[in-house]
């Protein structure tokens, strides 16, 4: 299957495969989701007087936030607490009065925190029941199979991670991250499965800095083992080499083992590991080889040269689960959040805000820190003529609660106080998968 690209789709392809700008046209139906809106209410059910936590059926939860989002608007409008509607506008480039990415949480009665020292199940409920999709967020509208967008072509990591969060899905190629995502926002799939990091390659900056970007949730996470391969066209063998192309993380996480193999040859990105063999195979490139999944060899016609050639052998990627909708937070399961802020003015800002964790025993998972490209550069002088510059950032926390949880609640509503910008990316179930090292292809 060829991937959804940002050039216009030919007339004669058969399933509309997904372009960037050239999307068509938006499904015949019409509904309002509540983004925002629903995670806010969900967070605030309890400071909301509402008993049995966020609504038992999905319906209750959405009666509840269109209740709810109004007092929230009421509520938040004339104060100014945390930089203001105006900054967060700024911060996020939209034009609304009200940013409901700006979490208005209040903090609730110290006594219902869970305490210190428990862990996110403080109903302790037992966690052992395995995850369904229903779990992971609400079924597909079309009442079909679930369709996933990923970035690459058939026989990328991506795409097996996608099988993985949704076994018996239809996985949608596309050529881009950004296309991904847009295909989650015009209706085309119901979800996207994106890499955020490996355990090798580290971040992937790029998708950090579109889920501030685009409007969709967080709504699960897996874990999947990378085990790449050489691969070249038959009869190929390694002294013909010139050149290995893949994906930038894939060169990343094989640099020491191409140099152990004696392949000094040039490395060369490409915007996905199957499209590398692809791409060597469409062009008979007999030069080069490109670092894929053993799926790919198969795919495209090519040859092992060598097998596991990631530098460890337990090279994990991390893929994050977006659809419209965020999910129902629960605290019977381990439960992961997502945030995204920016500091206040102020001294020893980002230790408060980590505290706010800390005090609760409220792991953090990662943090990561990216250019605020709206304001980049703070100019910083006693006496004003801006000679000392700081930069500034947006920090992307990934901590270990659900936000159905007080504890997590509570943090936040502390984390409000020291942030010009805080906006909940999602709160989702743990991949909690028995690590096993096996092939990840
Ligand atoms: O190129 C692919 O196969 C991908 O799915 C992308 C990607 C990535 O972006 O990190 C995913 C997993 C591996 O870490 C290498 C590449």
């Amino acid at each position: 299957m060829k991937a959804l690209t940002t050039t216009p789709p030919s007339t004669n392809n058969l399933k509309p495969l997904i372009r960037s700008p050239a999307v068509p046209t938006r499904p015949n139906f019409i509904r309002v989701y509540p983004t925002r809106v629903s995670i806010q209410c969900a967070y605030r059910s309890e400071s909301m007087n509402f008993p049995n936590g966020v609504g038992s059926s999905r319906s209750d939860w959405q009666s509840s936030c269109a209740i709810l989002a109004s007092k929230v608007v009421s509520q938040e409008q004339p104060t100014d607490k945390a930089g203001g509607a105006d900054h967060v506008a700024a911060v996020n480039g939209h034009k609304t009065a009200i940013d409901l990415n700006l979490v208005p949480i209040e903090k609730v009665s110290e006594e219902n925190d869970g305490g210190c020292g428990g862990n996110s199940n403080n109903n302790n409920k037992p966690v052992s029941k395995p995850l369904t999709i229903t779990d992971l967020s609400p079924a597909p509208m079309h009442g079909s199979q679930l369709r996933v967008a990923y970035q690459g072509v058939p026989g990328a990591y991506s795409e097996a991670a996608a099988g993985k969060a949704y076994p018996n899905c239809e996985a949608i190629p596309c050529d881009q991250f950004e296309v991904a995502f847009q295909a989650v926002e015009l209706w085309i799939a119901d979800r996207a499965v994106l890499p955020i990091e490996n355990s090798l390659g580290g971040s992937i900056h790029r998708n950090y800095d579109l889920l501030l970007r685009h409007r969709l949730h967080i709504v699960g996470e897996v874990q999947l083992p990378v085990h790449h391969c050489l691969l070249a066209l038959p009869g190929v063998r390694k002294e013909y080499l010139t050149r290995v192309i893949s994906h930038p993380q894939a060169l990343a996480q094989c640099e020491l083992t191409l140099t152990k193999l004696g392949l000094n040859v040039a490395r060369e990105a490409v915007d996905d590991t199957a499209g590398a063999a692809e791409y060597v195979a469409a062009h008979n490139l007999r030069d080069t080889a490109a670092i894929a999944s053993a799926r790919a060899a198969d795919l495209y016609g090519m040859n092992i040269l060598a097998d596991g050639i990631q530098d460890d052998s337990s090279n994990v990627t991390r893929f994050v689960m977006l659809a419209r909708e965020p999910i129902i937070p629960r605290t019977d399961r381990p439960f992961k959040t997502s945030i995204v802020f920016a500091h206040d003015k102020g001294t020893s800002v980002l230790f408060k805000v980590l505290s706010a964790f800390a005090f609760r025993n409220i792991s953090l998972t990662k943090i990561e820190s990216r250019p605020h490209r709206n304001r980049p550069i703070r100019l910083v002088d006693d006496a004003n003529v801006g000679t000392a510059k700081h930069f500034e950032y947006m920090f992307y926390v990934d901590f270990e609660a659900s936000m159905a949880d007080v504890r997590a609640q509570n943090a936040l509503a502390e984390v409000q106080e020291f942030t010009s910008f805080l906006r909940v990316l999602g709160s989702y179930p743990m991949d909690m998968t028995p690590w096993c090292p096996s092939r990840g292809d």
